[in-house]
């Protein structure tokens, strides 16, 4: 990867030792956590309707942890026996030498400490870094995308470009990831183009994920508008489609069916109408080291201090553990049509998805 390091003006990258295997940590409610996701950047090339605000104010970028305090963050969720990070934001693949960070967590790939490393991305990106991030061990990526229609695109995304999504996604696959696509299933804008995405994914050999609104954050219009329950979307499918039910696999928050007239996987991710919390696996840490136990609640912890202590290892170990004790049960999300408020304040950009 001598082109990376070429590119980067980060320090080199230290060797890890292998260790051996730590049991995950435990949360009140007896779930298992393994899996850390990880918002690199608030930032975005993209202002998604449902995500943020058409005029957002970013953090400012002295509060952002360095991409060597977030090695190091995510380095202590390792050693706490988590196996799956997962790299999101804003958009990941444009905060600035994003690939520096990738190969460093991609050493605990190597060493078995790590069983996978992967990235949710609007795909804007992928042109130029579906290659590298092959070569770093990342295998499989979950690409955004909500729309095959040029102009529903810049509706949905105000500043994408659907062309260079698609450029994207073929130069994932040319570099042999394997790519899941992740549809928001919006009212009245892209309900009755879901068979032909289904279509389109599993004709690529994708998987296709459809998600419901969830109410973060602050955006224009009315949430309401946008909500579509998948029980509806499920139905209408129903009508074209043979789906057989895939066993769940614990943990993860989709439930999937085979497509018989597809030969492909399909994906609901219902956190409304049927959540998956009783089984979540899973904490977020945001780009100023501030980690949420929920992505629907506003508690939160802040590892940025302990991080950067002088005593910092015991203290963040400390610090993070006492943040599982308060994970709560579920989230709190409701489509709010009377007071038609956000569940949770801070935008979806903020914790990443
Ligand atoms: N409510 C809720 N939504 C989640 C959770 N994890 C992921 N999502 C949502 O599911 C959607 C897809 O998430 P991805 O980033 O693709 O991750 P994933 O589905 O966990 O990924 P896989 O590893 O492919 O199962 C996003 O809109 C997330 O916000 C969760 O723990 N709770
Ligand atoms: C916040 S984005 C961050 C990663 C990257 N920028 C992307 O779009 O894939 C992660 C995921 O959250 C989803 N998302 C954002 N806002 C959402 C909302 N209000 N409800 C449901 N999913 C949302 C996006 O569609 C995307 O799949
Ligand atoms: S969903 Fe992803 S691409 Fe869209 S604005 Fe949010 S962070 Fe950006
Ligand atoms: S809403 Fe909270 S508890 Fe439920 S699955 Fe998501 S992170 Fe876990």
């Amino acid at each position: 990867m001598n082109s990376i390091m070429e590119q980067s003006d980060m320090a080199a990258i230290a060797p890890i030792e292998t260790a051996s295997e730590t049991a995950p940590m435990i949360d009140p409610f007896g779930r298992s956590i393994s899996y850390l996701r990880v918002s690199v950047t608030d930032r975005c090339d993209f202002r998604c309707v449902y995500c943020m605000a058409e005029d957002m104010t970013f953090l400012p970028k002295r509060d952002l942890l360095s991409l060597e305090e977030l090695e190091r963050l995510c380095t202590a969720f390792i050693d706490k026996g988590v196996r799956k990070l997962r790299l999101t934001g804003g958009e990941p693949l444009v905060r600035r030498n994003i690939m520096w960070l990738i190969e460093a967590l991609g050493r605990h790939l190597e060493n078995g400490r790590l069983e996978e490393l992967t990235l949710t991305t609007n795909g804007s990106q992928l042109e130029r870094y579906a290659h590298d991030l092959a070569a770093l061990g990342v295998r499989r990526i979950n690409v955004s995308l909500d729309t095959l229609d040029h102009d529903k695109f810049k509706a949905i995304t105000r500043w994408g470009d659907l062309g260079r999504v698609m450029a994207g996604l073929k130069a994932a696959q040319d570099a042999g990831l394997q790519v899941k696509l992740n549809v928001v299933a919006l009212k009245d804008v892209n309900e009755h183009e879901i068979p032909e995405m289904i279509r389109f994914a599993h004709g690529q050999g994708m998987d296709l994920t459809l998600i419901e609104t969830m109410p973060l954050g602050e955006i224009e219009g009315d949430r309401t508008d946008q909500y579509l329950p998948l029980s509806t979307v499920r139905t209408r499918l129903s009508e074209r489609f043979t789906m057989t039910d895939i066993p769940y696999k614990t943990g993860g928050p989709a439930r999937y069916v085979e497509v018989r007239e597809t030969g492909g996987r399909l994906g609901f991710i219902t956190p409304l109408t049927h959540n998956f919390c009783e089984s979540c696996n899973r904490v977020r840490v945001t780009c100023t080291g501030t980690l949420f136990m929920c992505l629907g609640q506003e508690d939160a912890a802040d590892l940025r201090a302990p991080l950067r202590a002088s005593e910092g290892n015991a203290l963040l170990a400390q610090a993070i553990d006492e943040a599982i004790t308060r994970k709560p049960k579920g989230h709190d999300f409701v489509i709010d049509r009377h007071h038609r408020r956000p569940a949770v304040a801070r935008h979806m950009s903020m914790t990443g998805g």
